[in-house]
C-alpha cells in the first residue's frame, strides 16, 4: 500500500470557501497521519452536468500543485481518453471514478490509461451516507486483475466498514465523517491505515 486515508471536501461553493480555514483543517489532518488530501471540487450530485468542467479545471489544479486528478467517467463517456491525456500532459496522475450504478465493464477499456480507479461506495452527493457493501465485488475484481493498481473507495468508510474495503483490495481510503467527527482523529487514521496495511499483501498473493 502506498497511501491511504483522508478526505477534505470542497463543495459547489468552492468560490466561497474560506481557504485559510481549509489550510488549517488540512494541516491538522496531515499532522494526524493522513497521507493525502482528497478534495471534491464539485458536489457529486452535479456529476451528470459536468461535461464542460474538465478543460476549465485541469490546468489550474496542476498549477495549484494537485498530483492526481480524478473524474467520473459517466458524464464524459466519449471523452475519457482525451481527458486522461490532458491530465497527464498537465503532469498529474489520472483517477477514474465510478458511481455505484456503473459496472466495471464501463471502465475496463480505460484502466491502462489510469493510475487509480475510484469505486464510489455511496451515491456522489454528500458525506455521512451509508456504506454500500455491494460495491466490494468491483474492488475485488480490480485487485484480482490489477494487483498494482491504486484502488480507492469513497463513501461511508470508517472503522466499521474498513475491513470490507481492505479485504476486497482497496489501498486508498477516503474517509470523511468517521475522521472529521472523531475526537481522536489520529487514532482513527492509524486504525484505518493498519487495517488496510494488514490486508493488502493478502490481496496480492
Ligand atoms: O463526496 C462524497 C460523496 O459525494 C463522499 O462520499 C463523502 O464526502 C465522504 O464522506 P463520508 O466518509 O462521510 O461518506
Amino acid at each position: 500500500m502506498e497511501r491511504n486515508s483522508l478526505k477534505c471536501k470542497i463543495g459547489p461553493s468552492i468560490l466561497n470557501t474560506d481557504l485559510s480555514q481549509l489550510y488549517v483543517e488540512s494541516q491538522k489532518l496531515l499532522d494526524n497521519g493522513a497521507d493525502y488530501l482528497h478534495l471534491d471540487i464539485m458536489d457529486g450530485s452535479f456529476v451528470p452536468n459536468l461535461t464542460f468542467g474538465h478543460p476549465v479545471w485541469i490546468a489550474p489544479m496542476a498549477d495549484a500543485g494537485v498530483n492526481q486528478y480524478t473524474f467520473h467517467i459517466e458524464p464524459v463517456a466519449n471523452n475519457v481518453l482525451s481527458i486522461c491525456r490532458k491530465i497527464k500532459e498537465a503532469g498529474m496522475k489520472v483517477g477514474l471514478a465510478l458511481k455505484p450504478g456503473t459496472g466495471i465493464e464501463a471502465v475496463r477499456q480505460y484502466i491502462d490509461h489510469a493510475d487509480m480507479i475510484l469505486v464510489m461506495t455511496v451515491e456522489p452527493g454528500f458525506g455521512g451516507q451509508k456504506f454500500m457493501n455491494e460495491m466490494m465485488p468491483k474492488v475485488q475484481w480490480l485487485r484480482h486483475n490489477y494487483p498494482l493498481l491504486d484502488i480507492e473507495v469513497d463513501g461511508g468508510v470508517g472503522l466499521n466498514t474498513i475491513n470490507a474495503c481492505a479485504e476486497a483490495g482497496a489501498n486508498m481510503i477516503v474517509s470523511g465523517t468517521a475522521i472529521i467527527n472523531s475526537t481522536d482523529q489520529k487514532a482513527v487514521i492509524a486504525s484505518l491505515r493498519e487495517t488496510v496495511e494488514s490486508s493488502i499483501h493478502k490481496c496480492n498473493v
